[in-house]
């Protein structure tokens, strides 16, 4: 089952978009438009690590994180955690020197800050004490039947009994259709980026939509419906 609009509390309605889609955006946010990927993944972050405070209280929090847009943005939430004295230790699921693009960008400056950094599932299990759980394995970006090492971190981190929130659309998730990709996370609150994705009305536990500083003339040019759903805050709960 898929889903074209979705609501705000207040009774906004907010467009879905699909994988391509979002895509698309990005790339007029990028491309036409000046806006920089790191621009809208420090917004990401920032709001997830707030998202990440709210279901902690103040505990300790592991941020399992892969290599794409989407650890990127998981790795960006463990610096602004770390800023606020949130005790916070990354697993990635591959060696760190297999990260590219802006997922080496913001481990770098992890590693230099000292947040404890460690490598594959065998970390996420080592975590038995009390934690909010953060997934920014896989985002829209999923393609075939989730593989390790992502796939053993994503069992893992279903098998915690502590919150577990997404990054985007739970890791394993087809963001456009909802459909699992051989094994997904299944998160207790989803902080969705910029539009909510056709798939995620598929989530469990509450969605939010974050606001990743996207202008609105980027919604225009690709005749996406869009009424600013953020109010005063910077992100929104959807309710279906
Ligand atoms: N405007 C926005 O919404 C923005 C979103 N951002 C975030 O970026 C991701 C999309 O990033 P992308 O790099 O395109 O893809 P992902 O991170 O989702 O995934 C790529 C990564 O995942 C691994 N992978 C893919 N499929 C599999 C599989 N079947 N098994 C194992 N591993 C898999 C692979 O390693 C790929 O490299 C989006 O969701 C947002 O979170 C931007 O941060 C800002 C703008
Ligand atoms: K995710």
């Amino acid at each position: 089952m898929t889903q074209n609009t979705f609501r705000t509390a207040a009774g906004t309605a907010v467009t879905a978009v699909t994988a391509a889609g979002m895509r698309e955006v990005d790339r007029v946010a990028v491309e036409e438009v000046g806006v920089q990927l790191l621009q809208m993944m420090e917004n990401a972050g920032r709001a997830l690590a707030r998202h990440v405070r709210d279901a902690s209280e103040g505990g300790r929090v592991v941020v399992v994180a892969g290599d794409g847009g989407n650890g990127g943005g998981g790795l960006a939430c463990a610096r602004h955690l770390a800023n606020r004295e949130v005790p916070v230790r990354v697993v990635l699921d591959r060696p760190p020197g297999e990260l590219s693009g802006a997922a080496a960008l913001q481990y770098r400056i992890l590693e230099a800050m000292d947040v404890g950094v460690a490598t594959g599932a065998e970390a996420v299990a080592r975590f038995d004490e009390p934690t909010v759980a953060v997934d920014a394995l896989i985002g829209y970006g999923v393609s075939g039947e989730v593989r390790p090492p992502a796939a053993d971190c994503v069992r893992e981190l279903n098998g915690r009994s502590d919150p577990v929130v997404s990054l985007d659309v739970p890791s394993g998730m087809d963001a456009t259709t909802g459909d699992t990709h051989g094994v997904r996370v299944n998160p207790d609150r989803t902080v969705t980026l910029a539009l909510p994705k056709t798939g995620v009305d598929a989530v469990d536990g509450a969605l939010y939509l974050a606001d990743i500083g996207i202008p609105a003339t980027v919604y225009e040019r690709l005749d996406i419906d869009y009424d600013p759903p953020f109010g005063d805050g910077d992100w929104v709960e959807l309710v279906g």
